[in-house]
């Protein structure tokens, strides 16, 4: 078998950084370097002129996406310096058959995107037949958010299209490794190289790993595991940010400092001064449950305290918030139990059993159902809805990984502002 190629993803929009992240990514054992379609779209054809003159001695892949005129489109890439050229491979073959032919007058390579096929298979028999070079079995950004799998593209794909296959989507160094082993001649990794902080160490680690392919037994991971894993790995900044800066509860803070809860919502509403429906939900709740308490407004009586706290904490509920006070903040304190709450004071209410368990609620300024999920630390609580609670824990994985190298960016002495071009990116009125 010939030695698969690992092509590193340059979707970022700044030119400067692309170009320092290559050169990183070039030093772990990327071979070819591809212009991604954010920064063909920030920064144009210069990306690809620049990329080539910085880097002689690597193949320079142009993720254009060409939908329409694929003679020019085809060109342009070619005379800026791409030895390969991407292409929607659901535009009409009209737009294929003419990049086809722009291709070979210029000596460049055309790579298909797969990008929502319906048929896969089919269409990249046609494509192979239209005279495409490679195939890449690419499942994109905002598909592996929902769930969508590069590796299940590429099986149904193997040994069917008599090209060789690329595949993008998601990949780590543990998949890529399997990508090589069910077929695939060119892996391509974004994210998971060019957002590392290390970005030498990570590339390197993809180049060991599809030197060296293997197919690994995997454990299936229900969703549900798999979204409080991806909550607990994240902090609730993250989130907002994944749900474009939505979510997140007002005027709650943590009691407890440091700690963090991460489950689905038990919901609870109650009136000002009646601690019975808070208590009761306690014995409502499974372990790894937040309870999430309405008070009506009410921060003059705290509907939880203490002894309400240390049969949470039996029980294995995961947290507590409360749009209302708390009480009994030392000892709550003294258990490490995540409680959020909007005010604290000493006076309970009574035990008179008004209010609802598990019906849906408005919490400091959210809507709550019951089902959904809670994630909660010292920075605030954000509530996800429940149907979407796997892309947005998707999402902020990405934003988590994204700050890693802004970080490190950062760390090397460049201001937050220069990092992302603040000034350019600003919004033009
Ligand atoms: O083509 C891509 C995407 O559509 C954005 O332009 C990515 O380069 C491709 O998906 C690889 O990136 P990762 O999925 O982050 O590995």
């Amino acid at each position: 078998m010939a030695t698969p190629t690992l092509q590193v993803a340059l979707d970022l929009l700044e030119l400067d950084r692309a170009v320092e992240i290559a050169d990183e990514a070039v030093r772990g054992g990327a071979d070819w370097i591809e212009v991604g379609t954010p920064l063909i779209k920030s920064e144009g054809m210069q990306a690809v002129r620049t990329l080539r003159e910085r880097f002689p001695g690597h193949e320079i892949v142009a993720d254009m996406k060409i939908a329409d005129t694929g003679a020019i489109e085809v060109e342009m890439a070619a005379k800026s310096g791409a030895g390969v050229v991407c292409i929607l491979a659901d535009a009409d073959d009209a737009v294929i058959v003419e990049a086809v032919r722009s291709a070979r007058k210029y000596g460049v390579r055309l790579m298909a995107d797969l990008i929502n096929v319906a048929d896969p298979v089919d269409r990249s028999r046609e494509l192979a037949a239209l005279g495409v070079d490679y195939i890449n079995a690419h499942v994109g950004i905002d598909q592996q958010m929902i769930g969508r799998s590069s590796l299940d593209l590429l099986r149904r794909l193997a040994g069917e299209t008599g090209i060789p296959i690329a595949v993008a989507g998601g990949l780590d160094a543990e998949t890529a490794s399997e990508a090589v082993a069910a077929g695939a001649s060119v892996v391509i990794v974004g994210g998971n190289i060019v957002k590392a902080a290390d970005v030498t160490g990570a590339a390197r680690r993809v180049r060991e790993a599809i030197d060296r392919p293997e197919i690994r037994p995997r454990e299936e991971e229900s969703r549900d595991a798999a979204i409080r894993r991806l909550f607990e790995a994240v902090s609730a900044p993250n989130v907002t940010d994944g749900m474009h800066r939505k979510g997140a509860m007002a005027g709650v803070v943590s009691i407890c400092g440091r700690v963090k809860a991460v489950g689905r919502a038990v919901t609870v509403r109650t009136l000002a001064g009646d601690w019975a429906k808070p208590v009761e939900a306690i014995d409502v709740a499974g372990p790894g449950d937040v309870l999430v308490v309405s008070n009506d407004g009410g921060t003059s009586v705290a509907p939880w305290g203490e002894l309400a706290t240390h049969s949470a904490k039996n029980r294995g509920i995961a947290g507590v918030v409360i749009d209302g006070a708390v009480r009994d903040v030392d000892d709550i304190r003294e258990m490490k139990f995540p409680v959020f709450a909007t005010a604290t004071v000493p006076n309970a209410g009574d035990p008179k059993g008004l209010g609802e368990i598990n019906t849906e609620i408005a919490c400091c300024g959210q809507e709550v159902r019951p089902g959904d999920w809670i994630v909660a630390d010292e920075s605030g609580v954000v509530v996800v809805p429940r149907e979407r609670a796997y892309e947005v824990a998707r999402r902020a994985m990405e934003v988590r990984k994204n700050e890693e190298r802004i970080r490190e960016e950062i760390r090397r002495g460049r201001t937050l502002s220069e990092v992302s071009e603040l000034l350019k990116w600003e919004k033009r009125h």
